[in-house]
């Protein structure tokens, strides 16, 4: 019930919108190709009986005119499975399309996929996004039209085996018990026992499934990981260790695979024995209807088909269930994704004012460890501040706060009027040309000349000709010239306010020194906040702030 109650949540808003009814008439088209393709069936189910008629008579004259009617029926139903299954495909696309976007919408807002790393986020956004979507999406179509499908072929040919049973009677103790559609009944009975025995032997799956695909997800995470810190693991010599932590985050999913494969073949075992006696079954429970005379031998293959159909109808749940345990684990995980991210607080828009302030701010850590204690800090306009403090005293948690992405404060602060930028001291640089590099996060196209000059300008000149040149910048570039080129973004910006976080920290006290006086020389309006652990760089502000004055005294 719960899990329907997160499936609602999770397609409501995008099928009952009214900007998506065209995958309606997809969904419509899928469906009404699948019920035609059902109807057709049933004619081929009656070409069965004339077919074989013909051939127990030998009537050569009537075979051939069956033999071309089977070529077009055949054709049909070709062109109408693979067509419904083509539709099919398009609206899972849409709305896995709609549902990628929503997500990723939701996780980008307001801070979120940052503020869900502070507290106890669920495993592997990645994979909820990507992988987790696009099953959510293709299973839910593939078994509503498998369903409707399903429904349809066992309603048509349930009907085809009750006419074809006639009324047989089974003599018991002396009497003759009269039964009508005893092959409706034998078929029913038999799918509904094979249901059964399936839901004992798998409803272990949908845990183990559910486990399955988070441990290949932290697997994949892991390597991601490995990938993006290849450097330090190859100077640290780390790979032993890494090998190790891989080899036993492999074993866990090597150890779930175990179990799952394990349940898969019980099952198995349970659907391949019962789906094969199908076969025959309904021959076998045919000849009391053929003795009596009231199928001919043609009937009886008509019987089998139809049987078959009817079993196929009723055990659609049995073959689907490793899909449906699939589909509600996922369903699960995305669910639990969107609520994760909706019981995320709103962070609180700090106001401006003509200049930054901050009234008896207490800062905490996101377990609730106070930081500093009442911090008073007022900056005026065009001026700068230097911010010193041992290390882990809760600096950078205080321009986080400033920044407006650390909620964890009581107290009040503004902001000043104007654009406010923090640099930190790694800064984020995306892979792509070095042009949208330096312009992140904004899409401004800055001219050429532009670029040049504040490359030139952050000591980055034989970077110039490289604009086009895609790269992985990150790690392409040494950490002093990370530094570097967040500062040409500055100079690009030029923002109102400049916070920077130990921003010159990988570079030599000179270089510091001569890049910060090129940021005031050029950048003369801006007010300028750092935090740094360098000496040579405090004569270049005119204020400075021991931030120790606020440390919470144990
Ligand atoms: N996401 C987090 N979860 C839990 N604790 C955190 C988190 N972020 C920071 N802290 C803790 O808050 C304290 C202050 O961290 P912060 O990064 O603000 O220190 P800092 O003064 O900037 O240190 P440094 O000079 O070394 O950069 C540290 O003890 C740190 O472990």
């Amino acid at each position: 019930m719960e899990l329907l109650k997160q499936f609602w949540r999770l397609a409501a808003p995008y099928w009952f919108n009214k900007a998506n009814w065209y995958s309606w008439v997809l969904l419509g088209m899928s469906v009404g190709a699948s019920l035609t393709m059902v109807e057709i069936t049933v004619w081929l189910n009656e070409w069965n009986r004339e077919f074989y008629d013909a051939l127990a008579e030998l009537k050569v004259d009537a075979i051939y005119p069956l033999l071309l009617d089977f070529c077009w029926l055949v054709a049909v139903i070709v062109l109408l499975l693979v067509y419904a299954d083509w539709l099919s495909q398009l609206v899972q696309i849409r709305w896995r399309k709609w549902m990628t976007e929503r997500l990723l919408g939701r996780w980008f807002a307001n801070g979120t996929h940052y503020r869900m790393t502070l507290g106890d986020e669920p495993d592997n956004p990645d994979q909820r996004i990507a992988e987790d979507a696009r099953l959510l999406t293709s299973d839910s179509v593939e078994l509503f039209i498998g369903g409707i499908r399903s429904a349809a072929v066992l309603i048509a040919f349930s009907s085809v085996l009750w006419e074809l049973s006639g009324d047989i009677g089974i003599p018991w103790g002396g009497e003759v018990y009269h039964v009508a559609g005893y092959l409706f009944w034998i078929a029913l009975i038999y799918a509904i026992v094979g249901t059964g025995v399936t839901q004992l032997f798998g409803y272990k799956l949908h845990g183990l499934n559910y486990q399955q695909q988070s441990k290949e997800a932290n697997f994949r995470a892991s390597l991601l990981r490995k990938r993006d810190n290849a450097e330090q693991i190859a100077l640290f010599k780390g790979e032993a260790n890494e090998l190790q932590h891989l080899n036993r985050s492999f074993a866990d999913i090597v150890s779930n695979w175990g179990l799952l494969m394990n349940r898969r073949k019980n099952l198995g075992l349970v659907v391949n024995s019962y789906h094969q006696t199908a076969k025959m079954m309904p021959l076998f429970a045919g000849i009391p209807a053929l003795m009596a005379q009231i199928i001919t031998l043609g009937g009886l293959f008509q019987v089998r088909m139809a049987f078959m159909k009817v079993y196929a109808g009723f055990s659609w749940f049995v073959h689907s269930y490793e899909h449906l345990t699939r589909w509600s684990a996922t369903v699960a995980r995305v669910a639990q994704f969107e609520e994760a991210m909706e019981k995320q607080p709103p962070l609180p828009q700090p106001s401006k004012q003509q200049q930054l302030n901050c009234q008896q701010l207490d800062l905490f850590t996101p377990d609730g460890k106070k930081l500093l204690d009442k911090v008073e800090l007022s900056l005026p306009p065009h001026s700068q501040l230097l911010i010193s403090g041992v290390s882990g005293l809760g600096k950078s948690s205080l321009l986080r706060t400033l920044a407006g992405i650390w909620p964890f404060y009581q107290g009040q602060f503004e902001l000043a009027e104007g654009q406010t930028m923090l640099m930190p001291q790694k800064p984020y640089l995306p892979a792509g040309t070095l042009r949208s590099c330096l312009s992140y996060p904004s899409e401004q196209c800055y001219q050429d000349t532009d670029l040049a000059r504040v490359l030139n300008l952050v000591g980055l000149a034989h970077l110039a000709t490289n604009l086009e040149h895609q790269g992985e910048w990150q790690q392409r570039l040494s950490g002093g010239e990370q530094q570097r080129l967040s500062m040409a973004r500055a100079l690009l910006a030029q923002p109102d306010t400049l916070i920077l976080d130990e921003a010159t920290s990988s570079l030599d006290e000179l270089g510091a020194k001569a890049l910060l006086e090129t940021i005031k020389q050029q950048l003369p309006q801006t007010t300028l906040m750092m935090v740094s652990h360098q000496q040579s760089l405090q004569p270049l502000f005119e204020r400075h702030l021991d931030l120790g004055r606020f440390a919470v005294t144990q």
